[in-house]
């Protein structure tokens, strides 16, 4: 990706860890006045490249949604000699910590913070020659993180495969959430695998359901299992949803929720983690809006 302006007098390393201040940590000595306007335009093109090679009808990564946010912006440029004139970007991966409710092998629900893998773009031109893994191993290191203690905001293919590849990570246990975990992910799960969440929640708190950055694209679609189970579950008085994500009006009102999963039986997630993985996929949630303001 080319700008009309000197990459490397904007992007210093050859990997720049952006934050919501778009500010890098090292900057140029003679950082000019456009500097920022300059981040701004690196942030949003790429984004949009993103979007376009994900078929998503917006992007879900800007400069003003970064502001608002508190995920970090991986960039990689071109570092190599054939691109030493205004130099170019090759990708980004966009990480950030999510509080989930994640299935484990009992089916019981886990209320963890895990980092999420948000969105990740390598140039079409440029895949499949090891970038992708250049910036993901990064970001671990600078994370301290195993791959395994990931989740993943709705994986394309070419991610599972990425990640199957590289990391040899499979996923076992159909969520119900847009959110994928990977086997490990509960081994030795601890505060250093996320944040740290308050210990103890009265029942009535629990919201088994998480909202994706992707879901403010997304067209009304079949509600999830085990919701799709009951229509009276689905009708419900909204409850709202965030005030940042946008989108579709909330379907659901979160003591309907709770009861609805009060009413599922552990072996139907046994059945599906034996079952047809297919199945299951068609049954993860996708369209469930989170209320921020009962958030803690
Ligand atoms: C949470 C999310 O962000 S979901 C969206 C993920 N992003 C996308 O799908 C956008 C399009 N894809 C891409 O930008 C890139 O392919 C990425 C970011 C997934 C991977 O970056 P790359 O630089 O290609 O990865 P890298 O070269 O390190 O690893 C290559 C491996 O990735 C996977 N991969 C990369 N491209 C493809 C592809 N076109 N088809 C299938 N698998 C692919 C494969 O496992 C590949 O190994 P292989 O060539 O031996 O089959």
């Amino acid at each position: 990706m080319e700008f009309p302006f000197d990459i490397h007098k904007v992007l210093v390393e050859k990997i720049t860890m952006l934050g919501p201040n778009l500010r890098p940590a090292r900057r140029p000595f003679s950082a000019r006045v456009d500097f920022q306007h300059q981040i701004t335009m690196i942030v949003d093109e790429i984004g949009k490249a993103s979007a376009k090679a994900q078929h998503l009808t917006a992007p879900i990564t800007s400069a003003s949604r970064l502001q608002g946010s508190d995920h970090r912006l991986y960039i990689l440029k071109d570092c190599s000699a054939k691109n030493a004139g205004k130099g170019t970007v090759i990708g980004f991966l966009k990480v950030g910590y999510k509080k989930l409710f994640v299935l484990d092998h009992h089916g019981a629900h886990n209320e963890v913070e895990p980092l999420c893998v948000l969105d990740f773009y390598v140039h079409e031109a440029l895949q499949r020659h090891g970038h992708g893994k250049e910036l993901f191993q990064y970001m671990l290191q600078q994370e301290h993180l195993h791959p395994s203690q990931l989740a993943v905001d709705r994986p394309s293919e070419k991610l599972l495969s990425f990640l199957r590849k590289h990391y040899s990570l499979r996923s076992t246990i159909p969520q119900v959430n847009n959110f994928v975990v990977f086997e490990g992910f509960f081994q030795g799960r601890n505060a250093s695998a996320g944040r740290r969440l308050p210990t103890k929640r009265p029942e009535e708190e629990i919201k088994p359901y998480s909202l994706t950055d992707r879901e403010f694209l997304k067209e009304e679609e079949e509600p999830p299992w085990p919701f799709n189970q009951s229509r009276s579950l689905t009708r419900s008085s909204s409850v709202g949803c965030s005030p940042t994500r946008g989108g579709a009006p909330c379907p659901l009102n979160e003591q309907e929720v709770i009861r609805g999963l009060r009413l599922c039986r552990p072996s139907s997630h046994r059945q599906l983690m034996n079952g047809d993985y297919e199945m299951a996929q068609k049954r993860r949630t996708s369209s469930l809006c989170r209320p921020d303001n009962i958030h803690h």
